[in-house]
């Protein structure tokens, strides 16, 4: 079995961004460490600051945005980062080659329960060298994105990552500490019978986007003639999870008081989009591909639809009311 490093080199991934992939995910392995102490050492629990998104910060969520920081500041090919957990974007090394965007602590609700958390990263090329860098260097949209990964904190410690040529998992070996390739090529089923949206919102959302899901609920009794069966993990990154290994769609619609849903676009929808995008799912803010937003700000949010091929398809129609 190959490991992580063998088929970034099998991919013709420049060096540069090998080193940067690998302090990523050295970040994440110790930031797996503090999650497996958890009610040991006091990493849970909440703080009492609210994050530039206005919600309560977990203990975990700074641990884990402090742990990456640091390592990224170490690696002199960072130009500058964005994060969740920072209002304003983290000016790194001049002479750096990458601009990154993180989401350090994915899944934030699940830290106290022992549910399902990640990290979510994009990476892509900055300006040339010291050129001054600011927020709107983040603007451009998600096809410019280089590579696009999270880390899996469950069960197995696992990394999805794609670098363009395609999108593969690996599972860390503690024995050994290496990745190794345990998942190559994701082919995302392009029908399912799985959804997965928080159906608490249901009747906050659009017209059409209530009747894509009570046409899913009505399964055999309904246009669309099967059963479906529904999975909600409280965190983007376990749900897209599954959904790549085995298909799905998942959802974060718009609400009456939620104008653009819940989820960002530099760090949760576009990495997420381009691993997707990389299996042969789709990605959709209902209407259009999300990787082709023009982003404006550094935490704008977008509604998102992401996985099987043929069903991102359907709901866009059922947005045009067809
Ligand atoms: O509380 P809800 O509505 O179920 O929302 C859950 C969603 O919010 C998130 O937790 C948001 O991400 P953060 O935890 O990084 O803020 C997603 O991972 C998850 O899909
Ligand atoms: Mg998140
Ligand atoms: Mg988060």
């Amino acid at each position: 079995m190959k490991n992580l490093y063998t088929q970034l080199e099998q991919d013709n991934v420049p060096k540069t961004l090998t080193l940067l992939i690998q302090s990523i995910v050295g970040a994440c392995t110790e930031i797996a460490t503090r999650i497996n102490h958890g009610a040991l050492s006091d990493v849970l629990g909440s703080l009492p600051d609210h994050n530039v998104q206005g919600e309560v910060q977990k203990k975990l969520d700074v641990i884990a945005n402090n742990i990456l920081i640091e390592s990224l500041k170490k690696n002199k090919q960072v130009r500058a980062v964005a994060s969740e957990e920072v209002e304003d974007i983290i000016l790194c090394n001049s002479f750096g080659k990458y601009l990154i965007c993180f989401d350090p602590l994915d899944g934030s609700s699940n830290t106290d329960v022992n549910g399902s958390l990640g990290t979510i990263f994009s990476i892509s090329s900055a300006s040339p060298a010291q050129t001054e860098v600011s927020e709107e260097d983040f603007f451009s949209t998600g096809r410019s994105i280089i590579a696009a990964g999270y880390v899996l904190y469950g069960p197995s410690l696992m990394l999805a990552l794609s670098t363009g040529s395609g999108t593969h998992i690996y599972t860390l070996d503690p024995s050994n500490n290496n990745f190794m390739l345990t998942h190559p090529n994701l082919n995302i089923p392009e029908d399912t019978n799985e959804f997965s949206f928080n159906l608490s919102n249901q009747f906050k959302w659009p017209e059409n986007v209530q009747k894509y899901i009570v046409d899913l609920q009505l399964g055999t009794d309904g246009i669309r003639k099967k059963n479906f069966n529904m999975r909600w993990l409280g965190a983007m990154v376990g749900d897209m999870h599954r959904i790549l290994c085995k298909g799905g769609i998942f959802g974060y619609p718009e609400e009456k008081n939620f104008k653009y849903g819940k989820l960002r676009l530099l760090y949760e929808a576009n990495p997420i989009a381009f691993l997707v995008e990389q299996a042969n799912g789709l990605a959709s803010n209902g209407t259009t591909s999300i990787l082709d937003t023009v982003p404006s700000s550094i935490h704008q949010r977008i509604p998102v639809f992401i996985g099987s091929k043929n069903e991102v398809l359907l709901i866009e129609k059922y947005a045009l009311g067809k």
